[in-house]
C-alpha cells in the first residue's frame, strides 16, 4: 500500500448537550479528521484524543504534533504490505496510541476499500448489525436522568450506562431500578473516581444487579481492580487501565476485571483492537465497544469492530442524533431497529464524508505528502 498524502483537519463540533463525567463537563467536541490517499481512493478514521489529558495522557496537540513528527513522514516513505505492518512500524513509539490510531485506522479504512471489503469484513467482522447502549453523563438531577433513561429505553437501546462519582451513584441507580425494574441492562462507568477507601460505597451497589462497574479505580491500576473484584459480586469493566494487549493479558492473569471495554483510539488503533478481542475471546472475557463522543468517522469505526465475534455486550455506539444536530458523514448512524445499528455493506467505512460539514466545523487544516 502507497500512501500518497495525508490530510489533518481539526473541527470544534457542538454537542447537542453537555456531556458530564467524573473528570468533566464536554460541551463540545474537538477532534482531527483524519484523510489518507492512494490508489484514487480515501481513508478516513478520527483521533479522538481530548483537548485536555484528562481521559489519558495525550491531547489534540500531542496526537497532532507526534503524527506530523514521527508517524506520517514514515508513512508516505514506506511502501505497506497490510495495516497491520503499521504496528510493528510504529511499535517503537511509547504510548501516544490515539495518534497512532488516528493514522492507523484511516490506512485500514483505505486498504479494505481496495480490496472492495467492508472495514468489517478485513477485520473478521462476523455480524451484519450490532446492538447498541447509550452512556448518558452525570445529570444535574435524578429527575433529569429518569427522562433520559425512558427516553434512550423507549428508543429500544440495549444497554444504560450512568456515569457516577462518589455522592452521584448509589442514589442514581436505585432510582433507576426503582422506576425501572432489574430488566433494563444497566451498568456504571466511575472513570476513576473512587479509591479502595469507597469499598462500603461500591459493595452497596452490588444489590442492584448491574452488569458492571467500569473502571472504578485508578486510570492506571489493575491490582487494586482485583481486591476489589475479590470483594464485589458485580462484574469490572476496565477501560483507562487497558492500554495494550499486554495490559489485558496482565489485568486477565491477576483477576482484575471481568469484561472489558476495547476503544480502538486508547489500544492504539484497529488491529491491536483485534489482538485485544482475540484474547478476551480465548480467555472467556466479554468485551464490548466504548465510546469517545466520536462523530460519524469514529463511529463507523467502532461500528466495524464491534461487528466481530467477541463483542458480546452493547457497546456506546449510539445513534449521531445522541450527540450532533449533523454529523459529517452521509447517512448519519441511526438505529436501523430498536437498540440496533446495521453494519454497513458499502466498502471501506461504509459512510461517505459531508465535506460541506466538515468545513462548517473547520478550524484549520494542514496537507502532508510525499
Ligand atoms: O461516546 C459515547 O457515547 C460514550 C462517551 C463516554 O462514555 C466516555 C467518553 C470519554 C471518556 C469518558 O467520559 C467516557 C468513558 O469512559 O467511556
Ligand atoms: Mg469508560
Amino acid at each position: 500500500m502507497k500512501i500518497e498524502k495525508v490530510k489533518f483537519e481539526r473541527l470544534k463540533m457542538p454537542l447537542l448537550s453537555p456531556f458530564q463525567t467524573s473528570f468533566g463537563t464536554e460541551t463540545d467536541r474537538e477532534f482531527i479528521l483524519v484523510s489518507v490517499y492512494g490508489d484514487g481512493l480515501v481513508g478516513y478514521a478520527e483521533c479522538v484524543a481530548m483537548d485536555s489529558p484528562v481521559y489519558n495522557e495525550e491531547t489534540i496537540d500531542t496526537a497532532w504534533h507526534v503524527a506530523e513528527q514521527f508517524i506520517i513522514p514514515k508513512v508516505l516513505e514506506t511502501e505497506l504490505d497490510s495495516p497491520e505492518d503499521f504496528s510493528n512500524i510504529f511499535s517503537w513509539i511509547r504510548k501516544n496510541n490515539m495518534a497512532k490510531s488516528a493514522v492507523e485506522s484511516a490506512i485500514w479504512d483505505l486498504y479494505a476499500k481496495q480490496k472492495g471489503l467492508t472495514l468489517s469484513e478485513a477485520l473478521g467482522g462476523e455480524k451484519e448489525e450490532i446492538e447498541v447502549g447509550v452512556s448518558i453523563g452525570i445529570e444535574p438531577t435524578v429527575d433529569g436522568l429518569l427522562k433520559k433513561v425512558e427516553g434512550f429505553l423507549a428508543e429500544g437501546y440495549k444497554k444504560i450506562k450512568i456515569k457516577i462519582k462518589p455522592g452521584v451513584d448509589v442514589d442514581r441507580v436505585k432510582a433507576i431500578r426503582e422506576q425501572f425494574g432489574y430488566d433494563v441492562p444497566l451498568m456504571a462507568d466511575a472513570n476513576s473516581a473512587y479509591t479502595l477507601a469507597d469499598l462500603e460505597t461500591l459493595k452497596r451497589l452490588d444489590q442492584y444487579g448491574l452488569i458492571m462497574i467500569e473502571q472504578p479505580l485508578a486510570h492506571d491500576d489493575i491490582v487494586d481492580h482485583a481486591k476489589l473484584q475479590s470483594e464485589l459480586e458485580t462484574p469490572i469493566c476496565l477501560d483507562e487501565s487497558i492500554h495494550s494487549l499486554e495490559d489485558a493479558r496482565k489485568a486477565i492473569e491477576l483477576g482484575s476485571c471481568k469484561i472489558i471495554n476495547i476503544k480502538i483510539g486508547r489500544v492504539g488503533g484497529l488491529t491491536q483492537a483485534k489482538k485485544i478481542h482475540d484474547l478476551c475471546q480465548e480467555k472467556g472475557i466479554p468485551v464490548w465497544c466504548g465510546g469517545m463522543l466520536e462523530s460519524g468517522i469514529g463511529r463507523a469505526h467502532n461500528i466495524a469492530i464491534a461487528s466481530l465475534f467477541n463483542f458480546t455486550i452493547p457497546g456506546d455506539t449510539s445513534a449521531s442524533k445522541k450527540y450532533w444536530a449533523e454529523d459529517i458523514i452521509e447517512p448519519e448512524v441511526v438505529l436501523s431497529k430498536p437498540g440496533i445499528v446495521a453494519v454497513p455493506k458499502e466498502p471501506g467505512i461504509g459512510y461517505s464524508l459531508r465535506q460541506d460539514i466538515v468545513d462548517k466545523y473547520l478550524l484549520y487544516s494542514k496537507v502532508y505528502s510525499r
